[in-house]
């Protein structure tokens, strides 16, 4: 049976980063990306968006949606402070197990819990079987149809607080249109655009962040 390109980026990553050390590991998938096969990480351009916005806002617990091979949550959880903690959300079992791979070759995975299930049914259970309080961080990285409809549910939910910082990978392309106006029309949101590249690619795209207002 041949390998997945997934299957085929882990074993280039097993190979030829360092064990322990996230640096090495979210290097190494861009080396093998831009170089080899294309895939849909964020990159290190957007990358670099994502790790301010991080640092910025030194979240305690964060969300990600969409965790693919774990490229993001490698990058997010590198930056977290003693303690704090990253979720992230996955529906398909074949990427939730190379991520799972990818994190604990990292040595983040005391840092990471991995959640496999689509978004609309696991951010109801985050507060009860979760034990989440608040989210100080979310990054939108999944299906770009279900960012509005999240960001809506996480609300609900009461899950965000003054100052939750929301950022959303692609807006641009493939693109977020409808998250966009609902988050730049929402009294309760201030946004920020950073535009930016498709990752590997010279496509335009950008990144919008949203801070929660109460
Ligand atoms: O679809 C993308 N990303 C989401 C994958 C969907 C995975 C999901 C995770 C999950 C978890 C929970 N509930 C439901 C879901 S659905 C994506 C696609 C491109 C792209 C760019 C140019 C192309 F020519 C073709 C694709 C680039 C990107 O950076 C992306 O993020
Ligand atoms: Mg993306």
């Amino acid at each position: 049976m041949n390998q997945s390109k997934e299957q085929r980026i882990l074993n280039f990553v097993l190979q030829n980063a360092v064990r322990g050390d996230p640096c090495s590991v979210v290097d190494t998938i861009d080396k093998y990306c831009s170089q080899k096969e294309w895939a849909m990480n964020v990159g290190n351009e957007k990358g670099l968006i994502l790790d301010k916005t991080v640092e910025e806002a030194n979240p305690s617990v964060a969300l990600e949606l969409g965790t693919y091979c774990g490229y993001s949550a490698v990058r997010i959880s590198r930056l977290l402070k003693a303690g704090a903690r990253l979720l992230t959300v996955e529906f398909n079992p074949e990427f939730a197990a190379i991520a799972k791979q990818m994190i604990e070759f990292a040595g983040v995975q005391d840092k990471v819990k991995l959640l496999e299930g689509p978004s609309e049914e696991i951010i109801p259970q985050l507060k009860k079987k979760y034990e989440v309080d608040t989210l100080d961080f979310v990054f939108l990285d999944h299906w770009k149809d279900r960012y509005t409809p999240d960001t809506i549910l996480l609300q609900e939910c009461n899950l965000l607080r003054k100052g939750s910082v929301l950022l959303a990978d692609n807006v641009i392309f493939p693109g977020a249109p409808d998250f966009l106006n609902y988050v730049r029309k929402s009294p309760h949101f201030q946004c920020t655009n950073y535009p930016s590249h498709l990752e590997y690619m010279q496509v335009e795209d950008a990144m919008e962040k949203a801070v929660f207002l109460g």
